[in-house]
């Protein structure tokens, strides 16, 4: 009986083990077929592109969680053309026509649920929202961000403008060697811009001493959503990553949830009293979800727009200032427009007397060709029936997307890609237009995005951008503190770029 027991066990066994053989090759064939359909007979597998990429998420996510995938992007454009295949279901473009395409769309394209993070009092922002919610939503703020709103918001600028002005004084007086970090300082005057315009009140971070570094807090979000949405794709690292993030970060988030709601309460209390964010949606705050705006979406809001605008704008301004102390021709002519202008003292270095100067402008603009804070892809989704991008039909459920730096700094669409030319954006009648650059694609540059979904907040950080540059160019003379500030731009991003300081001598003018 032993033995027949035994026997049986060991026949039990073989035959087991057999099957797990089978099952492991069934396993290796199911596995093998369905690398060889993504890689030839996927509906994207037309579209050229690094075979590991087209079988496989792995390599895309491997580059998104190192912060540089938009690195690989121009490899692949230069080996692959103006349309690559960066994963099995997803494209991106360099054609200057995929703009109007993918985002001008009607009905709107979806954004790729996977670039979403899922918002954590359960109400969407105009980041996440979708559909008729997004119009919604967006319908609620718009006449906050409208010409005559900034036209109201103006004194706002101009005040925390001037606050920034002393407070580089302040710390140029405080230390001995000159030298100050702009970007904190840039990004001192966001925060306090931006909340001010949200809450209607300011934490008064340019005249609290000590370091109140909210952009490093504020990109450490952005890093770890961009982790959190990359792994979302691998179920179920999502829940798990989900979970952590929930239990770590849950005691800051009670604070800011807190904070937030008691500003926001106390400026919807205010009443109409002044143009902010907030002005519009007094009134329409409704908890029916169809029609205005709940409560909760309010307090959502307020906390993604602040996010956005303090790490976008302080990046966006910061590279500005650095892109024109690298090139004394363009930080001259730059100076030149700024003491041309007729201003008499800092007090005329306005919102509306800004906004005309072609120089400034053209400054800022190729900030955002060479170096958007987001540089990034903006993925869509196809939909059901396919359409055609660029002149070459997409299957339907495809993420599809430009990618901002790819786009910008692509020689397909400018000359001298990589250099720093304001005088490309100038008109061609400006003594300062340089023809070299007839030739540039302008329609390649769409630094906010095209469409129903493009920035919100353009004006207002264009508005900014003008005031802060141009009174800390008529205030001080500049230069780059370290002698080879060559790497500056060697920076990774997790959405967007992270927070680089930017070390400059000052001396008052
Ligand atoms: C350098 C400055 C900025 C740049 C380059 C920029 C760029 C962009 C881009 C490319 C988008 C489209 C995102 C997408 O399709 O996924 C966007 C959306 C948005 N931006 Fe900005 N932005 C800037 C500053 C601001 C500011 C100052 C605000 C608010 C005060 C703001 C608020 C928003 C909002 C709310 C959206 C979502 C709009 C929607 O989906 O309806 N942005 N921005």
């Amino acid at each position: 009986m032993a033995v027949e027991h035994t026997t049986s066990n060991v026949l039990d066994c073989s035959g087991n083990t057999s099957s797990i053989r089978q099952s492991e090759l069934s396993q290796s064939t199911t596995i093998f077929l369905r690398l060889a359909y993504l890689a030839f007979l996927h509906p994207l597998s037309k579209y050229p592109g690094p075979k590991l990429w087209a079988i496989s998420r792995i390599p895309w996510a491997y580059h998104v969680i190192k912060g540089d995938v938009w690195h690989s992007f121009d490899k692949f454009h230069d080996q692959y053309g103006p349309v690559v295949r960066i994963a099995p279901d997803e494209l991106t473009y360099i054609t200057p026509e995929a703009w109007k395409d993918i985002y001008t769309a009607k009905p709107d394209l979806n954004k790729d649920p996977y670039s979403l993070t899922p918002p954590l009092n359960g109400a969407n922002s105009l980041f996440t929202a979708l559909g008729d919610d997004h119009k919604r939503i967006r319908g609620a703020f718009i006449n906050a961000f409208s010409d005559k709103a900034l036209r109201e918001q103006s004194s706002i600028i101009e005040e925390y403008a001037q606050q920034l002005i002393q407070r580089m004084k302040a710390e140029l007086h405080g230390s001995p060697s000159q030298i100050v970090d702009i970007q904190r300082i840039i990004g001192y005057a966001v925060f306090d811009i931006i909340s001010d315009l949200t809450w209607g009140e300011s934490p008064g971070t340019l005249q609290t001493t000590g370091d109140q570094n909210w952009v490093t807090r504020f990109f450490l979000h952005a890093q770890f959503s961009t982790v959190r949405n990359c792994l979302s794709r691998f179920p179920p690292l999502d829940r798990i990553l989900y979970y952590v993030f929930l239990r770590v970060t849950s005691k800051q988030r009670i604070a800011n949830t807190k904070l937030t709601t008691e500003r926001i309460n106390r400026r919807l209390a205010a009443g109409h009293s002044r143009s902010d964010f907030m002005t519009p949606i007094i009134g329409k705050i409704s908890e029916k979800g169809h029609k205005g705006i709940t409560k909760s979406e309010v307090l959502t809001n307020g906390l993604a727009v602040i996010i956005a605008n303090s790490q976008l704008t302080t990046i966006a301004i910061t590279s500005a200032m650095y892109f024109l102390l690298r090139h004394p021709k363009q930080l001259r002519l730059a100076a030149e427009e700024v003491a041309n202008v007729g201003f008499h003292d800092e007090s005329d270095i306005k919102v509306a007397t800004t906004q005309p100067l072609p120089y400034l402008n053209a400054v800022i603009s190729e900030t955002l060709r060479l170096h958007h804070p987001t540089p990034g892809n903006l993925p869509r989704v196809a939909p059901k029936g396919g359409m055609m991008i660029a002149g070459r039909f997409v299957p339907g459920g495809s993420v599809i997307g430009v990618s901002l730096y790819n786009i910008h700094t692509r020689s397909e669409n400018f000359k001298a890609p990589l250099e720093f030319h304001p005088e490309r954006f100038l008109e061609k009648a400006d003594a300062r237009y340089d023809p070299a650059f007839q030739d540039d694609r302008l329609d390649a540059f769409q630094p906010f995005s095209m469409g129903q979904r493009n920035c919100i907040g353009s004006k207002i950080f264009l508005a900014e951008a003008r005031v802060f540059l141009a009174r800390l160019i008529w205030a001080f003379d500049m230069e780059l503190a370290e002698q080879d500030a060559s790497s500056w731009l060697d920076q990774k991003a997790w959405l967007v770029y992270e927070p680089k300081p930017l070390k400059v001598r000052l001396q008052e003018r």
